[in-house]
């Protein structure tokens, strides 16, 4: 089934301090964001992509669009201070019934997932990856543990996320007219009662978010190219 995505691109990479969007940032010589894009670029079922993005970038995202022949990207639009907003803004110019969204610092997605993803949230309106957590998880303040969290049910949510467009457009809409912000797509949609499937995600689908990250992408750039 053909779907439309969303890439909110729009950060500011604070925690990479790399002294410029940390998407811009090469791996392989190619930059993490023609990464992402070539993914769905080359999907069969992904019928174009939605790039959001700051203004201020809008001719390096220009340049890189020619250059690797990212055809799919139909749209550029402006992000917003959040996340959020930035996916709100996407969501706006999407045509399709069903939508994907997923993080332009996330560049291992796999095909396989997505077609899962999209599989699932045709079926029950909305879907996620994610994967167990690994570690022992306990909360903290002041540097003192207050509690060791029960592990068994933990997962750490990853993108894509996959929605019916009339569910995610409502459930956006909501939360910016209640002022709620969350820090994924999905809780927005939690927040309004429905339901989100969860597919078994992959622990390399990582988000590039701060610089030991990179040290990471090498090594899986590396196992991918075995
Ligand atoms: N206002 C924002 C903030 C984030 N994003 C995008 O959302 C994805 C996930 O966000 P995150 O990794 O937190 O990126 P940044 O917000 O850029 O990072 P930081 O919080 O360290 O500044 C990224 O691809 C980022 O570009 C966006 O489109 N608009
Ligand atoms: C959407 C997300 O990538 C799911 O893990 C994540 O929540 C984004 O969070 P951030 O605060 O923008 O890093």
């Amino acid at each position: 089934m053909n779907y439309e995505v969303i890439i909110p691109a729009a950060g500011q990479g604070k925690r990479m301090n790399a002294g410029k969007n940390k998407q811009f940032i090469e791996l392989d010589s190619i930059p993490v964001i023609v990464h992402t894009l070539l993914v769905f670029q080359n999907h069969l079922y992904c019928s174009n992509i939605i790039l959001v993005i700051n203004e201020r970038e809008r001719s390096i995202f220009m340049d890189l669009i020619e250059k690797y022949h990212l055809n799919k990207v139909t749209k550029l639009v402006a992000g917003g201070s959040e996340r959020q907003e930035s996916v709100y803004n996407g969501l706006k110019a999407v045509k399709n019934e069903l939508i994907l969204i997923h993080d332009g610092a996330r560049p291992f997605i796999k095909p396989s997932k997505i077609e899962e993803l999209v599989k699932a949230a045709k079926e029950k309106g909305a879907a996620l990856a994610a994967v167990p957590v690994k570690d022992t998880i306990k909360r903290v303040e002041n540097n003192t543990v207050i509690e060791t969290v029960e592990r068994s049910t933990l997962w750490s949510v990853q993108t894509p996320q996959a929605f019916q467009l009339p569910l995610i457009m409502n459930a956006h809409k909501d939360a910016e007219e209640n002022n709620f912000f969350g820090t994924d797509d999905a809780s927005l949609v939690e927040r309004m009662g429905q339901s989100v499937a969860v597919i078994f995600g992959d622990y390399t689908n990582i988000k590039l978010t701060t610089p030991d990250d990179l040290i990471v992408a090498k090594a899986i750039l590396e196992g991918k190219e075995e």
